[in-house]
């Protein structure tokens, strides 16, 4: 049927050439008559239109062409279409299949059928309205693809069908890219060459939920919550919120926080954008950068507490405020030059703001791109502005935590491929003592060498948590001494005062 369809069309369409030239020689009064006839007699033999879909229109690239390229593509994999053509190019990570030449293949919607044929028309080089890129002794070509369909249908396709084919291309071209990450640590001369505020290289971090050594619980939740963010964009509209969500993840070196962000980004398959806070000028410097950033991505600001000194000025500004109560209606005159004084000071430090940062992760601007989410990791989680960091910015607090049992049972199966040891239970009685972190567990985890085998590695571990365990009671014997001896100081110096305001009291006498 679907071939009879196009080749019809095309018949078709010669049929009304020759209609066209030979209507010149009759009465424009009968020709309309005939006319309306001839439409009538067509819509009941043949009730198809045809939509042709250029690769460029108006010597642009038509973003539909390529999300239908995509689209059928996968279709014919699935169908039994026998001409396919394999690309890859430089940003997508797996091969593309297309329909070839002249190929042709149906497809179904709500119920109303669809045929699309692949066309390609060699063109001479004067006779094209655009330039290819390659070289000359390629023939330029036009490419197109036609959409052929019964006119009954005519809304499915214009009002449902079109756009379906568009987020579910979009979708196959997203799943095939290269992740990227991005980084605004970039020389000036970048930005004036025109490249954009982000620098960026394909991202091929190898981490993953199930290589992350945590708690088993807590990972399942993150991976619960993600899942339901990024399947969430209809109830976030639904409740009025920008489709975004904020994670703070905190805890000690080494215990895993960068490595969560790559394994988020692994697990959404999202880009990432490192954002360095100390190569932003101002807040309008911040919002330019949001407005750069893409839907289904993540940015992330590593040691936040570490960037700038946003926790000073909010203190500063607080400090100033009670100043400015306790000292009553005299400060309301000073006020307006005290405001001054501020404004002079962001301007001399760096013109990036707390209210700007706060501003960045949830003011209106932050809704431009849906489908975001903001990652800050600190070492310091109670150095952070609690404004910051409260429930609707970080939606999620996260620790890493030092490594304990289940998290060393990730590790071990990474590193050496273990499930049990005779080891693992004093490892486990260890780990309950001493605050290792996963790093420092890990790094005692590799094979170093090809004669070591995993004896050895549980060996050397147990043997640098016993010395980190020595070196803990160490510690904590030695600030107990000095807890003792300063309190002992404090007594001593308690009853010398005392006894001197004794001596100054009966010599007042
Ligand atoms: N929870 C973990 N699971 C698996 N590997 C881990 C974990 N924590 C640390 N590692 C290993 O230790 C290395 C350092 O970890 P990572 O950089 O993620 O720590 P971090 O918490 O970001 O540290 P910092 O606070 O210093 O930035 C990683 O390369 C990773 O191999
Ligand atoms: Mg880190």
């Amino acid at each position: 049927m679907t071939t009879s369809l196009t080749e019809l069309g095309s018949k078709y369409a010669g049929l009304m050439f020759i209609w066209a030239t030979i209507q010149q020689f009759f009465p424009y009064a009968l020709c309309k008559r005939f006319d309306y006839l001839w439409r009538r007699v067509e819509n009941y033999f043949y009730p198809y239109v045809q939509i042709t879909i250029d690769e460029f229109s108006n010597g642009k690239r038509n973003e539909i062409y390529s999300h239908i390229n995509s689209y059928l593509g996968t279709k014919s994999i699935k169908k039994d279409a026998k001409l396919l053509k394999v690309e890859k190019s430089k940003n997508s990570k797996s091969f593309a299949v297309s329909l070839d030449e002249g190929e042709e293949i149906t497809d179904e919607f709500q119920g109303a059928k669809f045929s699309w044929r692949n066309y390609s028309v060699k063109l001479s080089d004067d006779s094209s309205g655009h330039r290819s890129s390659r070289s000359n002794s390629v023939p330029m070509e036009k490419k197109s693809y036609k959409l052929t369909f019964n006119q009954r249908d005519r809304e499915i396709v214009t009002g449902k069908y079109l756009n379906h084919i568009m987020e579910e291309g979009k979708a196959i071209q997203f799943q095939n890219r290269k992740q990227k990450i991005y980084s605004n640590n970039c020389s000036e001369d970048w930005y004036w060459y025109g490249k954009g505020m982000w620098r960026d290289i394909n991202f091929e971090h190898p981490a993953t939920f199930d290589t992350l050594a945590m708690d088993p619980k807590k990972k399942a939740e993150i991976i619960n919550d993600l899942i339901a963010f990024s399947k969430g964009k209809d109830y976030y509209s639904k409740v009025g919120k920008a489709w975004k969500r904020g994670y703070l993840l905190y805890g000690p070196p080494g215990t895993g926080k960068s490595t969560m962000i790559a394994a988020i980004a692994n697990y959404l398959n999202y880009d990432i954008y490192d954002l360095e806070l100390t190569s932003v000028k101002d807040n309008s410097g911040l919002k330019k950068l949001l407005m750069e950033t893409t839907s289904k991505s993540i940015i992330v600001i590593e040691d936040i507490d570490c960037s700038i000194d946003l926790t000073g000025k909010r203190k500063k500004k607080k400090k100033k405020e009670n100043e400015t109560t306790s000292e009553g209606q005299e400060e309301d005159s000073d006020s307006s030059t005290e405001k001054e004084k501020e404004s002079t000071e962001n301007k001399e430090s760096g013109k990036l703001t707390l209210s700007g940062l706060l501003n960045f992760i949830d003011g209106i601007w932050s809704a431009c791109g849906q489908e975001r989410i903001i990652i800050f990791t600190t070492n310091h989680k109670d150095k952070l502005d609690p404004a910051l960091i409260r429930r609707g910015r970080m939606d999620m607090h996260i620790e890493m935590s030092y490594c304990r049992y289940e998290a060393f049972k990730v590790l071990v199966k990474n590193y050496l491929n273990l499930e049990t040891h005779t080891l693992f239970q004093q490892i486990q009685g260890l780990l309950e003592e001493v605050d290792m972190s996963p790093c420092d567990v890990a790094e005692h985890l590799m094979l170093k060498n090809a004669s070591g085998g995993p004896q050895i590695c549980l060996d050397n571990l147990i043997q640098a948590l016993k010395e980190a365990k020595k070196k803990a009671n160490k510690d904590s014997k030695e600030s107990k001494e000095k807890a003792k001896q300063n309190s002992m100081k404090i007594k001593k110096f308690s009853a010398k005062f005392l006894r001197s305001f004794g001596n100054v009291q009966k010599l007042l006498k």
